[in-house]
């Protein structure tokens, strides 16, 4: 089986290191900005779908230049992971992403103080096969195509003790919320704030690992059962 995570999140490659699986990494840029009155679910499952679109894309631009290249080295199937990962208020509809300065940290951080949210992770697993498409077609030619695709969410309720003004200070100040949903990392100092939680750790961290190698074992015995 070829895998390929399609995420610059350094947590994400720690995470699926420790399921034992080979695999390489790819990053891919996507336009994160919610949808005005888009619901949490909906936000993530959007996600996950673009960013295993822009895998896509990036594939096949590599596999154009390997085709000039007259490169053989290609593989026949491969199986592309997508994640996305937020938080989501007590209301069950105000959605978390990274914030994008101090005080847009602190209009969280007040919200989620001394009360409990919830993480939600999107993962996709799409299987990709290279295909030829007849001459006929506009874009003749050895491409990869999507041949299958899954996803799983999963939610953890976390729990914050109440956050004081000069606790927001020094968290924001050690650099580490900026690059996180929700504005914190229960796998850093944050942790410190997390009185409890219900569900998957690893979920909260970015990537529900159980979960995430249940779903690439379902997709691979798929494609299994396809070929025989
Ligand atoms: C809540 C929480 C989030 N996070 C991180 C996980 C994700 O990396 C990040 C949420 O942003 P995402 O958009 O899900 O992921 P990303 O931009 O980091 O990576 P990519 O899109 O390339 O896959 O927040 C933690 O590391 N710890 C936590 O406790």
């Amino acid at each position: 089986m070829n895998l390929i995570l399609a995420s610059g999140s350094p947590r994400r490659h720690e995470l699926l290191t420790r399921a034992q699986l080979d695999f390489t990494v790819m990053s891919v840029d996507i336009d994160e900005t919610p949808h005005v009155n888009e619901s949490p679910k909906d936000y993530i499952e959007r996600m996950v779908a673009s960013k295993a679109e822009a895998a896509l894309e990036q594939l096949n631009k590599e596999l154009n230049k390997k085709l000039n290249d007259r490169q053989t080295d290609l593989s026949e199937s491969i199986i592309i992971l997508t994640a996305d990962t937020i938080g989501v208020l007590a209301d069950g509809k105000t959605v978390l992403v990274k914030p994008d300065s101090r005080e847009d940290a602190y209009r969280m951080w007040q919200q989620m103080s001394d009360d409990t949210h919830q993480v939600w992770t999107a993962v996709q697993a799409t299987q990709v096969l290279l295909s030829v498409k007849p001459s006929s077609s506009p874009n003749s030619g050895r491409t990869f195509q999507i041949v299958n695709q899954q996803q799983i969410t999963e939610r953890t309720d976390v729990t914050f003790i109440p956050l004081t003004e000069e606790m927001m200070e020094n968290y924001w100040d050690s650099g580490e919320p900026a690059d996180k949903a929700g504005g914190y990392g229960i796998q850093g100092l944050g942790a410190a704030w997390v009185s409890r939680i219900n569900g998957s750790y690893t979920n909260v961290v970015g990537l529900p690992l159980a979960q995430t190698v249940a779903l690439i074992k379902n997709i691979t015995a798929i494609s299994a059962n396809d070929k025989a």
